[in-house]
């Protein structure tokens, strides 16, 4: 169920999670970023804005693997299937949710952020989980515990990743890819600075290594 999604968070180094508030601005920001260098793209549910922007990337940009975050709810996924989504992320995991994820064929990359929650989403199959919050919830030291008895799933740690800490949690032998917002932030966007976008997002690219 996570198969097509394996490959695509291997080669994102970075993920931004993305909060579009204009449609007007999701094909620009998700260019930049793209030209930067980053190629999978989470577009967060919080706004009346992301499915289209959701939508418009999809149909726009082939080179980039649009999925969508803050995905709580079984109508969510409905939502993010209609969208055209190639992927979800959530930040945890409901029986409900991941009920409705199992009668789709768009991936999901469930949340959690302890050994029990780990625990869980691995008795439903999912070997690839985001780590989140992640600096709140014990961040790098947390993960390398997790990762002695649980060291067959891989994380996405997302929450307080910066340009500072972002190489460090890359280099851990249980985190696949890492999320962060730091190159998609509220005032560049709202700048219009499409450039500042692109140069942020090709320092972010070269931290994968
Ligand atoms: O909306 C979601 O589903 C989330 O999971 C929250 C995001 O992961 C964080 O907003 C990103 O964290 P920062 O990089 O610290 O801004």
């Amino acid at each position: 169920m996570q198969q097509t999604l394996v490959p695509v968070l291997e080669q994102a180094g970075v993920v931004p999670v993305i909060v579009v508030d204009k449609v007007s601005d999701a094909l620009p920001l998700a260019q930049a970023l793209v030209e930067g260098g980053l190629n999978v793209l989470e577009v967060t549910l919080r706004t009346e804005a992301a499915l289209a922007a959701v939508e418009e990337i999809a149909k726009h940009l082939p080179d980039a693997y649009v999925g969508t975050g803050t995905v709580l709810t079984a109508e969510d996924i409905r939502r993010s299937v209609d969208a055209g989504a190639t992927f979800m992320v959530s930040p945890g995991a409901t029986e409900a949710l991941l009920d409705a994820a199992d009668n789709t064929k768009v991936p999901l990359l469930p949340g959690a952020s302890n050994p029990s929650e780990v625990m869980r989403l691995l008795e439903r199959g999912y070997h690839y989980q985001k780590f989140f919050p992640a600096e709140a919830a014990g961040g790098i030291p947390m993960l390398k515990s997790i990762g002695g008895p649980l060291g067959k799933v891989k994380f996405c740690p997302t929450g307080g990743i910066s340009p500072k800490n972002a190489s460090d949690y890359l280099g851990l032998s249980n985190v696949v890819c890492v999320g962060g917002s730091w190159m998609v932030a509220p005032k560049l966007v709202a700048e219009k600075n499409w450039a500042e976008i692109t140069r942020l997002a090709r320092e972010a690219s070269l931290l994968k290594g």
